[in-house]
């Protein structure tokens, strides 16, 4: 194999060009010719660089060290795999003196970039450069560059739950690569999402004849059980198999032998109630001590969808026909309780089951179309969930340092949605809602994401998911979107998120017609 050469340049320059341009053609089209002249290697690199993350996570480098200005050179030399494993090097680096380290590694990158490199490496460093949207332009792109149909593309990437390990086929073995990913047990594949509806009577208007299930507040959960294996993986394809025996266990009761179900793990007391969020949440992230977490808080799966059972891909079946199959494999109370309902005459059994079951301690319920596909990976909008206290899932931007009794704390957080462009605009901040072991977690983890402290307000990468709820909008000229938060505060953190994951200024807007101009 000979050594990869697509150069540094050639990327930050596409990548600056696709950022600024607004029409989605061109956007393909200038990623289209990048894929044209990538190798599967540097797909790896390639994919992560273009969306703005760091394929080594975090570096621990900060503003300080990146804002030093080092003499660049005068030519483009850098290929992509070079400053790969020069920062995987950076990366290594630990124990005393690893400041100053870093700080010379980075000077020694910064030094064979010429400057526009630079400037994409600080922002690559720095998170600034993050562009959310990007997979979807990214697939098209992709099916340019390799004659690839577009929809087979996006349907194996999300099946494969990854763009970059159809990149890697696609650029190696052409279009022919697509058939390898098909739903397989044993590889999670991205969970489809819901949409909200302001009221049931909205969402069975729009649905028409629908299920409508509880919503349960626990942690989304994917069981792939073949013969006597079984592995669980959480919303964001994590593997938690070893984390949750008992769900294992259940798994292994139920009558297949190979299957995929989609489902919520949730812990309930002894009465039947659920447990808050945040017992199931610390529970299924305890890696430690599994077997006194367990019998602490014990968790149970709740499943509500079949995705694929005796080998056979149950995705594109309507779903009425997908929880037949769901009914046949996972008995009544592994199963979610729902309703069905035929259509906006029947409205009465749906309000009937919102009210059941917001009495039984869950957050709402979701309806969900009787004739819809399983859409992997999409907020398909034949799922509606109906709550009664709305909240946004934000980025926390940064944070500010508390007084008084917060003192030594990061308190005060700055919020951001996602824009239409990919990047963020800050709505407004809260210190409010906050536990005081709420407090302590925080300052400890946006003080790993710190990228500068002007002593007063600490920035961070934009990586941290937060629920926020919230009474209304009002308009501001102080805030990029026109529009802040009234009366903000913190319902959670929600690590199972990524900030791709976060709303956007475009729904909050659509949700809130009265601040329109
Ligand atoms: N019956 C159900 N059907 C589908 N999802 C359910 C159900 N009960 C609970 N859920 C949970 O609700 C989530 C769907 O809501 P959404 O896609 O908006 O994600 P979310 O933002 O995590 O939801 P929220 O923030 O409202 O809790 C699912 O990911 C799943 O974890």
């Amino acid at each position: 194999m000979h050594h990869g050469c697509m150069l540094l340049h050639r990327l930050a320059r596409v990548s600056q060009e696709v950022a600024a341009t607004s029409a989605r053609s061109r956007k393909t089209a200038l990623l289209a010719e990048l894929f044209r002249d990538a190798e599967a290697d540097d797909v790896p690199i390639v994919i992560p660089y273009l969306a703005g993350r760091l394929p080594q996570g975090r570096i621990g480098v900060g503003w300080k060290v990146l804002s030093r200005p080092v003499a660049p050179a005068a030519e483009p030399g850098l290929t992509v795999r070079e400053v790969d494993a020069r920062l995987s090097e950076l990366a290594k680096v630990s124990g005393p003196g690893s400041q100053a380290e870093r700080a010379r590694l980075v000077g020694e990158l910064m030094g064979a970039a010429t400057e526009d490199e630079q400037r994409f490496l600080v922002g690559l460093l720095t998170g600034e450069v993050r562009q959310g949207a990007l997979d979807a332009v990214a697939v098209e792109g992709l099916a340019q560059a390799t004659g690839a149909p577009p929809a087979d593309v996006r349907r194996a990437v999300m099946l494969a739950g990854s763009l970059q390990t159809v990149a890697e086929a696609l650029l190696a073995d052409g279009p022919a690569a697509l058939d390898r990913f098909r739903l397989t047990v044993g590889r999670p594949v991205w969970p489809m999402l819901a949409h909200s509806a302001s009221s049931v009577a909205e969402a069975v208007d729009k649905l028409g004849a629908c299920a409508v299930e509880e919503k349960l507040d626990g942690i989304r959960v994917q069981v792939h059980r073949d013969g006597d294996t079984v592995r669980l993986y959480t919303r964001t394809l994590d593997d938690i198999t070893d984390r949750l025996p008992e769900v294992t266990a259940a798994a292994l009761e139920l009558r297949g032998e190979r299957f995929v179900l989609d489902g919520e793990v949730i812990s309930f007391d002894e009465g039947g109630r659920p447990r808050s969020f945040q017992e199931t949440a610390g529970r299924v992230g305890s890696r430690t001590d599994v077997a006194t977490a367990a019998r602490a808080v014990p968790v149970s799966p709740v499943f509500f969808d079949a995705l694929s059972v005796d080998g056979r891909d149950l995705l594109d079946l309507p779903f009425a026909e997908r929880h037949a199959e769901l009914a046949r494999l996972v008995p009544e109370p592994m199963r979610v309780r729902r309703t069905t309902v035929s259509g906006p005459d029947d409205l009465r059994t749906a309000e009937e089951f919102l009210a059941e079951t917001l009495k039984r301690g869950h957050e709402g319920v979701v309806a969900k179309a009787l004739d819809a596909p399983y859409s992997a990976g999409r907020r398909g909008a034949s799922w509606l969930k109906v709550k009664p206290v709305h909240t946004l899932d934000l980025v926390v931007l940064a944070a500010e340092w508390g007084h008084g009794r917060r003192t030594g704390k990061l308190s005060n957080l700055h919020l951001g949605a996602r824009t239409a462009d990919g990047g963020l605009a800050m709505l407004g901040k809260t210190f409010k809602g906050m536990t005081d072991a709420m407090l302590t977690w925080q300052t400890e983890r946006l003080r790993q994401l710190a990228v500068d402290d002007n002593g007063y307000v600490v920035t961070v990468r934009p990586e941290l998911v937060v629920e926020i709820a919230y009474d209304g909008l009002q308009r501001s000229t102080r805030y990029p979107a026109g529009v802040t938060l009234r009366f903000a505060r913190v319902v959670r953190y929600r690590e199972d998120k990524r900030p791709e994951d976060a709303d956007t200024v475009e729904t909050l807007l659509a949700a809130h017609p009265e601040v329109r101009p």
